[in-house]
């Protein structure tokens, strides 16, 4: 299962020239500056450009080739915009049912009973679109776009229109959408918290092209691409809750039985979650440190020492759990504790410096 594209178009100055390759499950983030190319590819996918130069292979059924062409409306996919664009003269329910009936009761694969209650609107169905606040009006977009049963999923910055607080009303509700449904994601953004919170893989572009594209926490802590260069630059770790504590904390488990305190989460025990933890907040330690105010320390084995673009720092990256943790570091500390890649270290994470 996979998306296969290889996309070539010129629009005005702009050239697109992108190869992907993107699984068939879970979510794509497609990632980069205004102006990179993220919405042409969308529209790619949609069938809403129709250039020679385009093929497309949706879990190896062809969409588009020289000689093919699948017309939008025939390809099984919904799109959720910046802007949710519901019928405003419509009520949210008969918005769901629009696209529900249209299709015939045997291609239906997604109940509308589950979407309204996954997407939590069972008290919203009677309101207006002008009665609903942007997060919820986005969350009634997407499920109208879900009850279409679509094979492919397609946002595009869902969130960019809405205020801090709605987009953090509205991102559970996505990142429920990623772990209740097998249908594959691609999700424009240029947040990079937002892409760590939902993605599994990242398309990373560059004024029309790809410069990288892979697992997302490779992809988020490999030394020489731009998002470990960047001042923000973190990893994003995959963690279950283990319990809460009495004192307001939660004690996450990683895959190695290693524990991770972190500021309360409202989550159930077991759960998994994502935590993202800034480059800067991770320091390093020989040994296990006892007198220290820092909860969190953790084995870890350093792999690499990389240049970082402040020539007083150093990039490390360091393996924890099996997953990839970044390290900035001052030149002068790698050089005091004579740091080499092949070590076992102890990582010090400060449980309020994580997310
Ligand atoms: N119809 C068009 N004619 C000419 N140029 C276009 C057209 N549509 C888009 N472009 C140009 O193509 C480039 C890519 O646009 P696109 O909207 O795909 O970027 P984006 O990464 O989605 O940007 P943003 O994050 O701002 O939405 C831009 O330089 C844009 O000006």
């Amino acid at each position: 299962m996979s998306i296969e594209a290889r996309l070539q178009l010129q629009q005005g100055n702009f050239e697109l020239d992108v190869t992907l390759d993107l699984p068939g499950s879970g979510v794509s983030a497609l990632f980069g500056r205004s102006g990179s190319g993220k919405t042409t590819i969308l529209r790619c996918l949609a069938g809403l450009e129709r250039h020679a130069g385009i093929d497309l292979r949706v879990n190896g059924e062809i969409w588009q080739s020289q000689q093919h062409f699948v017309p939008v409306h025939q390809r099984p996919l919904g799109y959720v915009f910046q802007e949710a664009s519901l019928f405003p003269h419509l009520m949210v329910a008969k918005n769901l049912e629009f696209g529900y009936r249209r299709l015939p009761p045997a291609q239906r694969k997604v109940a509308l009973d589950e979407t309204i209650s996954l997407m939590g609107l069972e008290t919203l169905l009677a309101r207006y679109p002008q009665q609903l606040s942007g997060g919820q009006r986005q969350r009634v977009a997407m499920a109208r776009a879900l009850l279409t049963s679509p094979r492919l999923l397609l946002m595009d910055e869902p969130m960019a229109a809405l205020d801090q607080r709605s987009k953090a009303e509205i991102l559970p509700y996505l990142e429920r959408l990623h772990q209740h449904l097998a249908i594959p994601i691609i999700y424009v953004s240029h947040a990079i918290h937002e892409v760590c919170r939902l993605a599994d893989y990242l398309v990373l572009l560059e004024q029309g092209k790809v410069q990288a594209q892979g697992p997302l926490q490779q992809l988020l802590t490999q030394p020489d691409l731009p998002l470990a260069q960047d001042a923000d630059a973190a990893s994003m770790l995959l963690a279950t809750v283990l319990q809460h504590t009495a004192d307001e904390m939660s004690e996450l488990q990683l895959p190695d039985g290693q524990r991770l305190l972190i500021s309360r989460l409202q989550l159930a025990e077991g759960q998994n979650v994502r935590t993202r933890i800034l480059a800067r907040d991770v320091a390093i330690s020989l040994v296990q440190p006892q007198f220290s105010s820092v909860n969190n320390c953790l084995r870890v084995e350093l792999e690499q020492i990389e240049a970082d673009p402040h020539p007083g720092h150093q990039l490390l990256l360091l393996r924890l759990a099996g997953q990839p943790l970044l390290a900035r570091l001052s030149r002068r500390s790698v050089s005091r504790l004579q740091l080499q890649p092949g070590q076992q270290l102890f990582a010090q994470i400060k449980a309020v410096a994580l997310d």
